[in-house]
């Protein structure tokens, strides 16, 4: 269940992205008029929260007013547990989450409200199935998939983002191959449909407010790059001040400084692969064994002096469109890469961006007393975490 997230479900999905930013600026606005301090991950997950609430689950909870809602309380209860156990869950291969026993990571009235929640809405919209009313939802792509209903790719492609770096032509093929095998051949049962928003909720929120974090503590601490951001951001609007989907995806700074942000702290800086099968790696001389897990450590990738002179650097021009052809095919893995890459990352790429543009637009993130420099990590081997991350925000 895969090519969810063409550039045309992207559209759709646009409008209810922009509702909850509302919200969010709405909410920072009572900060930055007295120059105050924020807590950045707080700030951005209440964001990703309604985001994923909404266009998921077709349920509204405005987190940040109303942070008592049944949806921000059952999830704050999945996300108080250790993030380890988490990441464990969501990218742990199948069979060790076997081995270990991790069939959920939270308790059972948790998984049953989140189960319950999708079932609800799943049955809503087979209910209206004859009615004219559409919905642009994931569980409607649910269905809809499950219907063979789904257009697997649209030809509206953002093929000039950073993020396709690591994808030719043939890799796209290869791609669009797998993904239609998927839903030509297979109808997902009940239960997997249930599980599918499970694991949507899970992946896309933590990373998504965390990609936000770092991105805004950067441009706290490098005034000069949060104002070119800013003089972008304006000449892209429109009359009423918004901008468009088309329009958000083709900015280079604004890809480029999310790019950058993901290179210096990839929210999931190791990946895992089993082999399924012998295979003798290209001539190296290295041989793998059928069950045997390769780890690919992202964040030292990352963080090469080989790959990115000045690697510790936060720089975002190294991914402008005159430079990014520097970039080695597969030094760069913030979603992974190959057919099991990450499937939100379109998704999670606009929600960052449109977040951020608005933002910068009409406020200005600048390094406090309480910015901590350099951060703190916890020490999670699964998810990069800071440990708190604050930064001042004034009006323009
Ligand atoms: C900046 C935000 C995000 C980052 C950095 C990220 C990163 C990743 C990574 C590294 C993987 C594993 C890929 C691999 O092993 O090659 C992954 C998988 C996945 N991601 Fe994301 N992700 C993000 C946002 C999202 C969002 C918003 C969603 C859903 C709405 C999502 C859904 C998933 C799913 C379902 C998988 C499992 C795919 C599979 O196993 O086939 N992610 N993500």
């Amino acid at each position: 269940m895969s090519p969810t997230f063409t550039s045309g479900k992207m559209k759709k999905m646009y409008p209810m992205v922009r509702e909850c930013l509302k919200e969010f600026l709405d909410h920072l606005e009572v900060y930055a008029k007295d120059r105050k301090d924020i807590n950045l991950k707080e700030m951005h997950g209440n964001y990703t929260m309604d985001v994923i609430a909404t266009c998921a689950f077709s349920t509204k909870t405005n987190s940040h007013k109303n942070p008592n809602n049944p949806f921000t309380t059952n999830a704050k209860k999945i996300f108080a547990f250790p993030l380890h156990r988490f990441l464990l869950f969501v990218f742990m291969p199948k069979v060790l989450r076997k081995f270990f026993g991790f069939n959920f990571i939270s308790e059972e009235s948790v998984n049953q409200f989140f189960f319950d929640i999708t079932k609800q809405r799943i049955d809503e919209r087979r209910a209206k199935q004859t009615s004219n009313k559409s919905y642009n939802d994931f569980i409607q792509l649910l269905v809809d998939a499950n219907n063979n209903k789904e257009e697997i790719y649209d030809n509206d492609n953002d093929i000039d983002e950073s993020h396709h770096v690591n994808e030719g032509e043939e890799e796209r093929a290869v791609e669009k191959k797998t993904l239609s095998i998927n839903i030509g051949n297979k109808q997902m049962s009940e239960d997997e449909m249930k599980a599918q928003g499970w694991i949507f909720f899970i992946a896309g929120y933590e990373t998504t407010a965390t990609t936000l974090t770092f991105c805004s503590y950067e441009l706290a601490l490098n005034p000069h790059i949060q104002q070119r951001l800013y003089e972008e951001v304006e000449s892209a609007v429109d009359s009423n001040g918004e901008i468009s989907y088309e329009v958000l995806a083709k900015l280079p700074l604004l890809d480029a400084i999310l790019s950058e942000t993901l290179r210096l702290y990839p929210p999931v800086p190791r990946l895992d692969r089993e082999a399924q099968t012998e295979y003798k790696v290209g001539d190296t001389g290295l041989q793998l064994y059928a069950g045997q897990t390769v780890e690919i450590p992202v964040y030292a990738i990352h963080h090469s002096e080989e790959f990115y002179p000045n690697a510790h650097k936060f720089d975002p021009d190294r991914f402008m469109p005159e430079n990014r052809h520097k970039i080695i095919p597969y030094t760069y893995l913030p979603f992974g890469a190959g057919p099991r890459n990450c499937i939100g990352m379109r998704f999670a790429l606009m929600e960052a961006k449109l977040g951020l543009a608005q933002i910068v637009r009409r406020y200005r993130f600048f390094r406090s007393a309480q910015t901590a420099v350099p951060l703190q990590f916890r020490p999670i081997s699964r998810l990069l975490a800071a440990k708190e991350v604050v930064v001042g925000i004034e009006k323009r």
